[in-house]
C-alpha cells in the first residue's frame, strides 16, 4: 500500500482494566475518535494510555517490568483488556499476569477474542499503537541507545518482527562477546555466530533505513517552513547502514568480514565496536537547519510532534491501519495556535487519539465530537462538556 492510501482505523470501545496501576476495576465505554483524559497529577491518566500502550509489542510505554504494573495491593496479577472495534468487525484483545493456582505468577498473556496468543505482536494484525510520552522529551540530547531505542519503536509499528529481529541479533552478540572471553576460541563457532550476527545486523539496517527513508519522503510532503510542526531531517549514522548501498548481500559478507577482523579488538574491548548497535539516529531541525540538540526545548517538543504524526501517516500506509495514538502531556507544551493545530492534524490523521493534561483548558479547542474525561483517583467520568464549551 502506497502512501496516501486509504487505510481502516480501528477504534477502541471499552478499556476494562483489572488491577492494573491504580485501578482496582474499570470499564469505561468509549464513543470518540479524539479522547482527552484530565485530572489532577497522580490522578491515573498515563496508567490509562499506558494499558492502552500494552497492545504492540514491548513493555508498553513506560518499559515498565509486569510487576510494577500490577496494582499494589492486589494479588500481583492484572488484566487489560480492549473491545475494539475494528476494520474486520468487532474483536476483544486482552493481556496481563495471571496468579496461578500453584501461588506463581503467570508469565505475560495475550488473548484475542479469548485465544491465547504467543505474544503482544499478535495484535499487529488488529491495531498499531504510537506514541509520544515526556521521557522522549531528552531523546535529542540524550544517547545514541536512546534514539535507536526510539528508532526501533518507530520501525516496529510498521514491522511487527522487528522486536524479535533485534532481540536474536542481541543474543547473538552476548554470545559472540562469550566465545571471544576465550583465549583460544572456537573458530567454527566464532564464524557461525559471526554469519548470523552479519545476516541479522544488516536486516535491521534495513529496515531501520527504510523507515527512516520513508519517514524522510512524508517529511519532505510538509516542508513548509511556517507550518506549526517543523518537518525533521532524517539520517541513520552507522558503519553497517553504510554499507547497504551495494545490496544486502554484499553488506552481509562486508559486515562479516569485518567482525572477524575486529575479533582482537572486540575481545579487548568485552563487545562488539561495529553494528547497528552502534548505529545513531540524527535528527535536524528542518526550516532552521540546525541539529534538533540544538533547536529550543518549544521547538524540539513541536518535531518531535511533526515526527510522531508523520509516523502515524506512515504506519497508516504502509500497514492500512491507522494506528491508536496515544499523547501524554503533550498539549501542556504548546501554545495555543499550535494546540489547535495539533487537533486538527490528529482529526485528520483518522487515527484514534488519546491525550492527557492536567488542565481541562488545553483541550478547550479540540472539536465537539471529541470526548473529554475526568480521571480521579481509579474513577474515570464524562466531563461536562456542554459547559466547558459555553
Ligand atoms: N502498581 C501500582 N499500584 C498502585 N498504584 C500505582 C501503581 N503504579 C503507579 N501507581 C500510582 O498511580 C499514580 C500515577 O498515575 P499516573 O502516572 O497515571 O498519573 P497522571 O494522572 O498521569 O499524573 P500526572 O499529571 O502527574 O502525569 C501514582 O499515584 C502512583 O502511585
Amino acid at each position: 500500500m502506497s502512501v496516501g492510501e486509504a487505510s481502516a482505523a480501528p477504534r477502541v470501545a471499552r478499556i476494562i482494566l483489572s488491577d492494573f496501576r491504580s485501578y482496582t476495576s474499570l470499564d469505561l465505554p468509549v464513543a470518540g475518535r479524539l479522547v482527552a483524559l484530565t485530572g489532577e497529577n497522580g490522578a491515573g491518566k498515563t496508567n490509562l494510555i499506558e494499558a492502552l500502550s500494552l497492545f504492540t509489542a514491548g513493555r508498553g510505554l513506560r518499559r515498565a517490568d509486569l510487576a510494577e504494573m500490577a496494582r499494589a495491593g492486589g494479588d500481583g496479577g492484572f488484566a487489560v483488556s480492549l473491545a475494539l472495534d475494528g476494520p474486520s468487525g468487532d474483536v476483544r484483545l486482552g493481556t496481563g499476569v495471571e496468579r496461578l493456582p500453584d501461588g506463581a505468577l503467570s508469565s505475560r498473556r495475550c488473548r484475542i477474542d479469548g485465544a491465547t496468543v504467543g505474544s503482544p505482536a499478535a495484535f499487529a494484525e488488529y491495531i498499531r499503537v504510537v506514541w509520544l510520552t515526556p521521557a522522549l522529551d531528552a531523546i535529542f540530547t540524550g544517547s545514541a541507545g536512546d534514539r535507536r531505542r526510539f528508532l526501533d519503536r518507530l520501525v516496529l509499528a510498521i514491522d511487527a518482527r522487528h522486536g524479535a529481529r533485534v532481540s536474536a541479533y542481541e543474543r547473538a552478540l552476548r554470545g559472540r562477546n562469550r566465545l571471544l572471553e576465550d583465549p583460544r576460541p572456537d573458530r567454527a563457532w566464532l564464524d557461525g555466530i559471526e554469519a548470523e550476527i552479519a545476516s541479522l545486523g544488516v536486516d535491521i539496517a534495513r529496515v531501520r533505513s527504510d523507515a527512516v527513508a520513508k519517514l524522510a519522503v512524508l517529511a519532505a510532503g510538509e516542508r513548509d517552513d511556517a507550518a506549526p510542526f517543523p518537518f525533521a531531517d532524517l539520517a541513520i549514522e552507522g558503519a553497517v547502514e553504510a554499507m547497504l548501498g551495494d545490496g544486502d548481500e554484499a553488506a552481509t559478507e562486508r559486515f562479516r568480514a569485518a567482525l572477524r577482523e575486529a575479533r582482537p579488538r572486540d575481545a579487548a574491548a568485552g563487545r562488539a565496536l561495529i553494528g547497528p548497535h552502534t548505529s545513531d539516529l540524527k535528527v535536524r531541525h528542518g526550516p532552521k537547519d540546525v541539529a534538533a540538540e540544538r533547536a529550543s526545548t518549544g521547538e524540539q517538543k513541536a518535531l518531535l510532534v511533526g515526527i510522531v504524526l508523520a509516523h502515524a501517516r506512515l504506519v497508516a500506509a504502509a500497514s492500512g491501519l491507522a494506528p491508536l495514538v496515544l499523547l501524554d502531556e503533550v498539549a501542556a507544551h504548546l501554545d495555543r495556535r499550535r494546540r489547535a493545530a495539533l487537533y486538527d492534524a490528529l482529526s485528520a490523521l483518522g487515527s484514534q487519539v488519546f491525550m492527557t493534561g492536567a488542565d481541562p483548558q488545553l483541550f478547550g479547542e479540540l472539536p465537539s465530537s471529541a470526548e473529554i474525561f475526568m480521571v480521579r483517583a481509579g474513577k474515570i467520568e464524562l466531563y461536562a462538556r456542554e459547559e466547558h464549551r459555553s
